[in-house]
């Protein structure tokens, strides 16, 4: 198809999307938020008091839906703690701890880690996509890169009981995705929630309870790069 038809079909599906229109009346950023909504109607996953983590937060929609969950009763601060990481920047939300950085870089980690404070958190989100080049092999290979990244992210700085979100898609290493997360998780979901686009592979994982909880280090820690 032409691309011009391509991006005309693709406006003409946004102008009609019902979970577009919801979020321009909700104050959403991106219609995002609504599939982060129904995973957490049905799984309880996000609770006041409780340390998240949202990894590729921009712009910002399931970092705003987690504030107003986190928000007192009174409209003050929040009961809890949000941190949010892109490469891109975000606007800023109110409460929620932004740190702008590729979450594949060593130092990226420790900045999230210095935000932790020795913290664990309840539950790790990520709707992170790479960019994608087209070459289904070289996706599929980034994709699974950054679930992995994910993973071991959360065996550092999870509660054990804690819960990983991941966004995923069918096409894109998805059979060997969901065998590292029985590996690693006590249980594992897959939930395609409405809000995900019927003609998308994309499906989330949530993984629950940590199998093997390890000890965070820095690649300083390490003494892996200390010039003096
Ligand atoms: C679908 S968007 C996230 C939308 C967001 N959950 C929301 O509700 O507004 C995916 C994000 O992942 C980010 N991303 C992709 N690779 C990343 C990486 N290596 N490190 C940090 N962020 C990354 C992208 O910049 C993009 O903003």
């Amino acid at each position: 198809m032409a691309k011009n038809k391509l991006n005309k079909n693709w406006l003409h599906d946004h102008i009609n999307d019902p979970y577009v229109k919801q979020a321009q009346k909700d104050g959403f950023r991106a219609r995002a938020a609504y599939k982060l909504k129904e995973i957490d109607e049905a799984e309880k996953l996000i609770k006041q008091g409780q340390v998240i983590v949202d990894l590729g937060c921009t712009p910002g929609s399931w970092a705003q839906y987690t504030r107003r969950k986190l928000a007192g009763k009174e409209g003050g601060g929040i009961n809890g703690t949000i941190i949010g990481l892109d490469i891109l920047p975000m606007e800023p939300i109110a409460d929620v701890h932004y740190i702008q950085g590729d979450f594949r870089e060593d130092v990226v980690l420790d900045q999230l880690a210095a935000v932790l404070e020795g913290r664990r958190t309840d539950l790790v989100l990520s709707d992170m996509a790479p960019n994608l080049s087209g070459i289904p092999t070289a996706d599929a290979a980034r994709m699974e890169h950054l679930i992995d990244l994910a993973i071991e992210f959360s065996q550092m700085h999870l509660k054990p009981g804690g819960a990983l979100l991941v966004k995923c898609f069918k096409d894109m290493g998805f059979t060997q995705i969901v065998e590292k997360f029985r590996l690693e998780f006590k249980t594992v979901k897959q939930i395609k929630p409405k809000a995900s686009r019927d003609k998308s592979s994309e499906i989330f994982l949530l993984g629950r309870g940590l199998k093997n909880p390890v000890e965070y280090k820095s690649a300083q820690d390490d003494g892996a790069a200390l010039d003096i």
